[in-house]
């Protein structure tokens, strides 16, 4: 059984306690660093199918960090707003699966956050490059009754935690290579993002920062 194996898995350092941001959210400091390695090989692939691209914002900007998605759908952001959308607009093709293995981690640190059964169905993949960002933002387009749980790797990032006003206070959270967050429940809609990152050199993936959130949508 999957649960059973990340369990058993020797070389998934020693589980830490959850850290609360607030009530329904934590980080679960190092839950996915046993997994790196295997993951990133997964995202090249996935990339090889469909391509990490920029995407223009709908006030005529364009996002700094660069997206592509596995799964049954992917996020897209164009001049007429946000949307999951099941075909990948690059290549006309369905989206890349979501491997088994990302799937039945997001399960299981999921259950270690509180939130038992969480099957997602969509994961998007951001590629942070020196310098970008990600502004605060609630993430909405999703089943709310499902929380995101998200993994970073390689370079180090700084989480910007608020409230569910946009105006509340800002936490910068430090979130390094292995990190799990996972938000949901009274917390599902706390406004988030990323502060510009950080050039540096990581021994996994250079010179860039890998995210991955796994989300309920339909
Ligand atoms: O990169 C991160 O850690 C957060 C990403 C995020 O908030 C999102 O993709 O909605
Ligand atoms: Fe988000």
């Amino acid at each position: 059984m999957a649960q059973q194996e990340f369990a058993l898995d020797a070389s998934q350092p020693a589980s830490t306690a959850p850290e609360w941001l607030d009530t329904g959210a934590c980080v679960l400091r190092g839950h996915a660093a046993g997994h790196a390695v295997e993951m990133i090989g997964g995202i090249r692939r996935i990339a090889r199918a469909a391509p990490f691209r920029r995407m223009p914002t709908p006030g005529g900007g364009m996002m700094s960090v660069a997206m592509t998605c596995c799964g049954a759908g992917g996020w897209c952001s164009d001049a007429d707003g946000y949307r999951y959308v099941a075909h990948d607009p690059r290549t006309g093709q369905p989206w890349p699966p979501l491997p088994d293995m990302w799937r039945d981690l997001a399960t299981h640190v999921a259950a270690c956050a509180g939130y038992a059964g969480f099957v997602p169905d969509v994961c998007l993949i951001n590629g942070y490059r020196p310098g970008a960002r990600m502004g605060l933002h609630q993430d909405r387009g999703e089943r709310l009754d499902a929380p995101v749980v998200s993994l970073s790797f390689g370079l180090p990032a700084i989480f910007q935690w608020g409230g569910l006003q946009r105006g509340d206070p800002l936490r910068r959270i430090p979130l390094l290579h292995g990190d799990v967050v996972v938000w949901g429940g009274p917390s599902r809609l706390v406004f988030h993002g990323i502060a510009p990152l950080r050039a540096g050199q990581h021994p996994v993936t250079g010179p860039c920062r890998y995210n991955l959130t796994f989300r309920r949508v339909w």
